[in-house]
C-alpha cells in the first residue's frame, strides 16, 4: 500500500454496501470497514472484499485491558486484513499486548496486520479535550505524546488529524505512519468532525493515508468525487 486513499464503507446495510461498490468496479480501491458495517454484516464482509481484491482497514478502535486486546488481535489477525487499529489511551501496555496478540495470530509467510493507534479523534478540539476529559496541554502536544508512546510500545503508526503530522514525523520520525480521517472536498460542509482538512493538504503537510467517508457514501456521483480527491491527494491531473 502506498500513500492509500481508504473509503470508509460506513453502510449498515448490505445492498447499500454492495451497490456503493458497484461504482467502483474498474478502480482498485483501498476500504476501511469500521463499527457499524462489521457489527452488522461481521466477518463475512471480510471475506467479501479481501476475494475483491481490496486492501482492509478494519478500524475496530480497541480499547480494553491487555489481556482482552491481546486475545482479540489474535483473531483478527486470522482475518489476514491489512491494517487495524486501538486507541492509544488504552496505555502503552495494551499497545505492546496488541502487537504481541497481532503477531502471534498471523500465520507463518504471512505479514502482520500494520496496527495504528488513534491518538485524539478528529471531532474533538482543546476545548473539549480540557473540559469533559480533563486533559491538559494543547491538542498538538497531547497528540504528540500519545503518537510518541505508541511508537514506544512498537505501533506502526498513528491515526490523527493531517494538522498535526508535521509535529509527529519531528517526534517519530517520516517513516511513522500517520493515516488521517476528518478529510473533506471543501472545508467549510465538516458536519461532526473538527480537525479538518482537503485531500491536498493532507498531502501537503505529509500524512501517509486519508480516509474519507461521507464525502463519498453520501453524493450522487461517487466514482466521479473519487477521482477527483484521489487526484488531488495523489497531486496529479484528474483522468
Ligand atoms: O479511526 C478512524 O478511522 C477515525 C479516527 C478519527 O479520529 N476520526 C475519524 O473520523 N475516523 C473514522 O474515519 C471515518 C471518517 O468519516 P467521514 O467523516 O464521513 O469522512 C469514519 O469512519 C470514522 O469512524
Amino acid at each position: 500500500m502506498q500513500n492509500p486513499l481508504f473509503i470508509a464503507l460506513d453502510f449498515n446495510h448490505r445492498g447499500k454496501r454492495r451497490q456503493f461498490l458497484e461504482h467502483f468496479q474498474d478502480e482498485q480501491i483501498d476500504v476501511k470497514v469500521g463499527m457499524e458495517l462489521f457489527y452488522r454484516e461481521g466477518v463475512k464482509v471480510i471475506e467479501e472484499l479481501k476475494d475483491a481484491g481490496h486492501e482492509i482497514f478494519l478500524d475496530l478502535k480497541l480499547h480494553d485491558i491487555p489481556n482482552t486486546v491481546n486475545r482479540t488481535m489474535r483473531v483478527l489477525a486470522e482475518m489476514e486484513i491489512s491494517m487495524v487499529n486501538v486507541h492509544a489511551a488504552g496505555g502503552q501496555v495494551m499497545m505492546e499486548a496488541a502487537i504481541e496478540g497481532l503477531e502471534a495470530g498471523t500465520r507463518p509467510g504471512k505479514e502482520r496486520p500494520k496496527l495504528i493507534a488513534v491518538t485524539q479523534l478528529t471531532s474533538t478540539n482543546e476545548e473539549m479535550l480540557k473540559q469533559q476529559l480533563h486533559i491538559e496541554g494543547s491538542l498538538e502536544s497531547v497528540v504528540c505524546s500519545y503518537a510518541q508512546l505508541a511508537k514506544e510500545a512498537g505501533l506502526d503508526g498513528v491515526v490523527c488529524s493531517a494538522k498535526e503530522v508535521p509535529l509527529i514525523q519531528k517526534g517519530c520520525g517520516a517513516d511513522f505512519l500517520t493515516v488521517t480521517p476528518g478529510i473533506r472536498r471543501h472545508t467549510d460542509h465538516h458536519g461532526d468532525q473538527i480537525r479538518v482538512v482537503t485531500p491536498a493538504e493532507a498531502r501537503a503537510l505529509g500524512s501517509w493515508g486519508i480516509v474519507v467517508g461521507r464525502s463519498l457514501t453520501t453524493v450522487n456521483d461517487p466514482l466521479h468525487v473519487y477521482k477527483e480527491m484521489n487526484a488531488d491527494w495523489k497531486g496529479v491531473a484528474l483522468r
